[in-house]
């Protein structure tokens, strides 16, 4: 059996007191785009540094392409393509000379490879690392990340340093093109809109836990908002995982899990609702910030998000 690209189980680790990952637990399969959404300090570097064996973890097992990153972290680093959040690299040497630095590190560098992404990328190759403007500098490092044609990618928040332009050739192009190759893209960010149109699946990570991980289309589906007037909303069955719930003059609008199912036990019991569809902003936003407690929430009983282990 193929190992998977990425497997983590139970993974925890702390700063000092700060417990930054909990029992994270997610696997990612070959030849898959997936999206590793959390907000800021949620704990997706952290998660990659381990990944990359550049952190230690506390507990739990890690497989990257078969191999713990903890034992055998060259290894791994030579058939990942690794784009830091925060890459650093020498910035005395010009970006082409950067390029034939990196080759022999890696058996399998293509270096007319790495000139075509260059050109695409518009990275200028006579220019002096040091001189690189902010976005030139991610353009550069997604060269070197993927010029020795890795079987994994792992970008880390990609797009933070591009422009809008680039952005969208990036996600369009770049990642179309990865994935026509069959390579795995693992991409961790906090923009929505970027990774919806082109993740196959997407995981939420919530203060080091994982919250949701489900295929992109189906998490669509099965997350909906529902509006009902606010004296109906007791209707809502009391195992309904209520997300969000916000007041809406004499409604309520709830977003739940499970929406198939809630829709249709309202419809049984012949309660009023109407329907709307969220895009993956709306999803995620309910999953990380949504108003589980407000004066309403007497009338629906809520299940929350399962209460993390101590
Ligand atoms: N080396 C470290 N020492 C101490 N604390 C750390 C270290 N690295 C990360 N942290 C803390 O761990 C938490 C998670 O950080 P991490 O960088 O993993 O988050 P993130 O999800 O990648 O955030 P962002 O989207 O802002 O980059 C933060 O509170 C951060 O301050």
């Amino acid at each position: 059996m193929i190992d998977p690209a990425i497997e983590f189980i139970d993974v925890c680790k702390r700063f000092r007191k700060q417990e930054v990952l909990r029992d994270t637990t997610f696997r990612v399969e070959r030849g898959r785009t997936f999206a590793f959404l959390g907000r800021n300090a949620a704990g997706k570097t952290t998660a990659i540094s381990i990944m990359m064996g550049l952190l230690s973890r506390d507990a739990g097992s890690v497989r990257v392409l078969g191999l713990d990153p903890a034992t055998h972290p060259v290894e791994v680093r030579r058939r990942v393509g690794y784009l830091a959040e925060d890459q650093t690299m020498y910035g005395w040497m010009l970006c082409e000379e950067i390029l034939r630095f990196m080759a022999p590190f890696y058996p399998t560098w293509d270096h007319q490879l790495a000139l075509k992404y260059a050109k695409d990328f518009e990275v200028p190759l006579a220019t002096k690392i040091k001189h690189l403007s902010k976005g030139q500098n991610v353009r550069l490092g997604l060269v070197l990340a993927l010029a020795h044609r890795p079987e994994l990618v792992i970008l880390d928040d990609p797009a933070l340093g591009l422009d809008p332009i680039m952005r969208k050739q990036f996600n369009r192009d770049l990642i179309t093109h990865l994935q026509g190759e069959g390579r795995t893209v693992f991409y961790s960010s906090h923009l929505l809109y970027e990774v919806e149109p082109v993740a196959d699946e997407v995981a939420i990570l919530d203060a080091g836990k994982i919250v949701r991980h489900a295929e992109t289309e189906e998490l669509r589906r099965d997350v909906k908002q529902i509006v009902l007037h606010r004296e109906a909303a007791s209707q809502l069955a009391s195992e309904t995982r209520i997300l969000d719930q916000r007041p809406d003059g004499a409604d309520v609008a709830v977003i739940v899990e499970n929406a198939e199912t809630v829709i249709q036990k309202l419809a049984q019991v012949g309660v009023e609702h109407r329907i709307v569809d969220l895009n993956l902003d709306e999803i995620f936003e309910a999953y990380v910030a949504g108003k589980r407690s407000s004066p309403i929430a007497a009338t629906i009983r809520v299940a929350g998000p399962q209460p993390c282990d101590a």
